[in-house]
């Protein structure tokens, strides 16, 4: 029971949040000179949770200051209170009881820590579905777009702009709220994550290549990454940008800067320090700071049709159920965006709208998203002249659900058993069925994405990513590289119809090499994300970036997760050697003080891989878990077959199953691919005629 003194202190609490947080200088960056890229752009939704999760910070302070850790499940006690007031009133707005409706200065306190439920608008259109009745026809046909109501149990799991799973349950901050770790265990400074980056992941230019894997395969874990997670930055207190490149940034611009110390002589930055905003705070309760998925979270092909209501209506064209495209220049590319604020190629070589806002961070994720518009138009015309008569959205609907059917058996058929080794492939169920049907479906299964996996595991394609994009002619001969370094938010490389546009750039992921998935990162990943061309060090250090937000989200050190796999307790860095050669732990000990203080994304890139697999125990375990979370806890899962909900029939998983590869949806989609490789992620792979592959039969889904 709350007793009304609860209910006072917490009320209080609240309005000397909401007082500092006004007091509190925060610019954003329209007021500097500097143009900052932004690619973790907040949406209106995320925008709100972070004014609800900031005032709840504050206030949690402001408890914890006065009463001690103790005091907040009781003022938890108190939200929920609130939270049930404030849906009987909604409910009684119809009658109207002016007498237990709350004072105004009260219902001003509450407003500011209860987040008002999904009625974000853009531009005046509804962005987010309004929480409705998840049994309803709807729910059971369709999956929404925001992934709401997909759990039925409770709608919002793994909807878009909700928040990170931990795996620990609890976080790591230096207050154990939300300040970020400074300190060694051994009470010094931790170490920068720059200089960490500088003395274990310097490749020195010299590209390790993997002996198996193509750069394909580095590009469709970055497609997988951006369907499941858009981590939001933190936005000024006016919703623009933050600049956070000076060193005091945390207490002169805002308290969501985390800027990075670079060592002096650095090989490449001059500045003092690097900019990182705080990933956004959308907490919910009084209690620890909390990062969002902006993203619904489920494997649904956000990167192609959106996370949110009004965001899927910009990729639609609204007419025979086809997506939009941009043809002028003779091949396929997505719709032009003539306004993105990140895009650096001046007009007309505007970057692109798709699904996921990221999708011109480079020019190499162009040819996979133009290759699944492609395909989504290319079955849906088949629809419409089987179905002259079904509508757009029928159309749009039958083909978002079977290209997601797709896109799901190409996950776990092809991607994952490329790096995961069978071991862990076994322990989390992830092999697809040969026949039949998944009876497993778990409403008790979490699907959220772990902050763990998006925070450090599932960065380990960084590692994989080339400086140099090659690419090939149709014959395999070479047609020029790109550099990575020099593209980020560039668009002009997929104007190039001289040479055929983006073919060759696939075709080039297709038959060359990845770097392997080791310590070592390419020079551009490592000094050159966001950099503007022709001018050296205006970019930022993706691994210390990486690094950084590991300690922004409050992941523990490395040595807490290894529990998880059942290695034994780490307390002198020598007991690494289970898990590590002993010159990766040389190394570490040369820059750490203490093995407690490793970071979780540096232990993951220094173990050793798994025989059979590209990584080692402790992010293998990451990952898995998180694709058995993605499977067991998705109602529509495509070899899923539950009882209310209408999955695809046994016949339809069928379909799916023996006739669906990534390589005959790239080759379909292709003028230059007669031939393609048998084996897609293999860059070695003995190339077969795309017609000899099977291709997938739209009339099996015509009921
Ligand atoms: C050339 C290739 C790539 C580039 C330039 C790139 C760039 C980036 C950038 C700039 C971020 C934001 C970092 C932050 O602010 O915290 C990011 C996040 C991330 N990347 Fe990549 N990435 C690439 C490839 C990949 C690959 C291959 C994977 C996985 C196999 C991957 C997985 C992730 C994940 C899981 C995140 C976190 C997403 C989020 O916070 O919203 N990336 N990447
Ligand atoms: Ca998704």
């Amino acid at each position: 029971e709350v007793t009304e003194e609860t209910e006072r202190i917490v009320e209080d609490a609240v309005l000397r949040a909401l007082d500092s947080l006004n007091a509190q200088v925060d610019s954003s960056s329209e007021q500097t000179s500097e143009h900052i890229i932004v690619s973790q752009q907040a949406n209106s939704e995320s925008k709100i949770a972070q004014f609800t999760g900031e005032v709840l910070e504050e206030a949690t302070r402001i408890l914890v200051e006065e009463f001690g850790m103790d005091i907040l499940p009781m003022a938890n006690e108190v939200i929920n209170k609130w939270k049930a007031e404030d849906e009987e009133s909604l409910a009684e707005t119809t009658t109207s009881h002016p007498e237990t409706t709350p004072s105004e200065p009260s219902r001003r306190k509450r407003n500011a820590i209860i987040r008002p439920k999904r009625q974000a608008t853009r531009r005046g259109r509804r962005c987010f579905t309004p929480p409705t009745d998840c049994n309803n026809r709807f729910h059971t046909t369709t999956r929404a777009i925001t992934g709401i109501c997909n759990n039925r149990q409770n709608p919002e799991l793994g909807n878009s702009v909700s928040p990170f799973r931990r795996i620990l349950g609890g976080a790591s901050y230096a207050d154990g709220l939300g300040r970020i770790r400074t300190r060694s265990v051994n009470g010094g400074n931790l170490p920068s994550a720059r200089l960490i980056s500088n003395s274990l992941h310097d490749d020195r230019n010299n590209q390790v290549f993997s002996p198996t894997i193509n750069h394909l395969h580095m590009i469709i874990g970055q497609f997988i990454a951006h369907d499941e997670i858009f981590m939001p930055s933190s936005v000024a207190r006016d919703g623009g940008a933050l600049d956070c490149s000076a060193c005091n940034a945390a207490t002169r611009v805002s308290s969501n800067c985390a800027p990075i110390t670079i060592p002096r002589n650095d090989p490449y930055f001059r500045t003092p320090c690097m900019r990182l905003t705080r990933a956004l705070n959308g907490q919910e309760n009084f209690g620890v700071r909390t990062q969002i998925d902006q993203n619904s979270h489920f494997l649904d092909l956000s990167t192609v049709y959106g996370s949110a209501d009004c965001e899927a209506e910009t990729v639609r064209s609204f007419i025979e159920g086809k997506l939009l495209t941009f043809g002028d220049l003779g091949y396929t590319l997505p719709p032009q965006n003539l306004n993105d604020s990140n895009c650096q190629s001046f007009a007309p070589l505007h970057c692109f709208t798709c699904g996921d806002f990221r999708n011109s961070l480079h020019p190499a994720l162009i040819p996979v998203h133009t290759v699944f518009i492609k395909e989504h138009n290319r079955l849906a015309e088949q629809v419409r002249l089987a179905r002259p008569r079904m509508s757009d959205e029928q159309i749009f609907q039958l083909v978002r659900k079977i290209m997601i059917g797709t896109w799901q058996h190409i996950v776990f058929n092809e991607y994952i058993p490329k790096y995961l080794p069978a071991r862990t492939i076994r322990n989390f169920g992830l092999r697809p069925l040969r026949s039949g049907a998944h009876r497993g479906y778990n409403p008790s299964q979490d699907p959220s994405i772990s902050a763990e996996y998006a925070g450090a595991a599932f960065r380990f394609g960084h590692s994989q990513a080339r400086f140099d994009f090659p690419r090939l002619t149709e014959a395999g001969r070479p047609a020029g590289n790109f550099d990575l370094g020099h593209d980020i938010f560039y668009a002009d490389q997929n104007y190039l119809a001289g040479i055929g546009g983006w073919e060759p750039v696939m075709n080039g992921m297709v038959r060359t090499p990845s770097m392997k998935s080791d310590r070592y990162f390419s020079f551009g990943i490592r000094n050159q994300m966001f950099e503007i061309r022709g001018r050296n060090g205006s970019g930022v250090d993706l691994v210390s970036v990486n690094i950084q937000r590991g300690r922004d989200m409050g992941l523990f050190p490395y040595i807490k997760y290894r529990q998880l796999v059942g290695l034994p307790p780490v307390s002198t860095f020598s007991d690494l050697d289970s898990t590590m050669s002993q010159e990766n732990i040389r190394a570490l000990r040369n820059v750490y003080s203490d093995p407690a203080d490793i970071d979780l994304y540096v232990g993951i890139m220094l173990e050793e891989p798994l025989a059979g697999g590209q990584l080692g125990p402790t992010a293998s375990f990451i990952i898995g878990e998180q694709f058995k979370a993605l499977k067991t806890g998705d109602r529509f899962f495509y070899e899923t077959i539950t009882e209310g909900t209408d999955n695809f029939t046994q016949e339809e998983i069928d379909e799916i199953r023996n006739n669906v590869s990534l390589a005959k949806l790239i080759c379909t989609n292709m003028d230059f691919a007669v031939r393609i490789s048998s084996d897609i992620f293999d860059h070695r792979s003995r190339q077969v005629a795309c017609s000899s592959l099977p291709q997938i039969n739209i009339e099996k889904f015509l009921r």
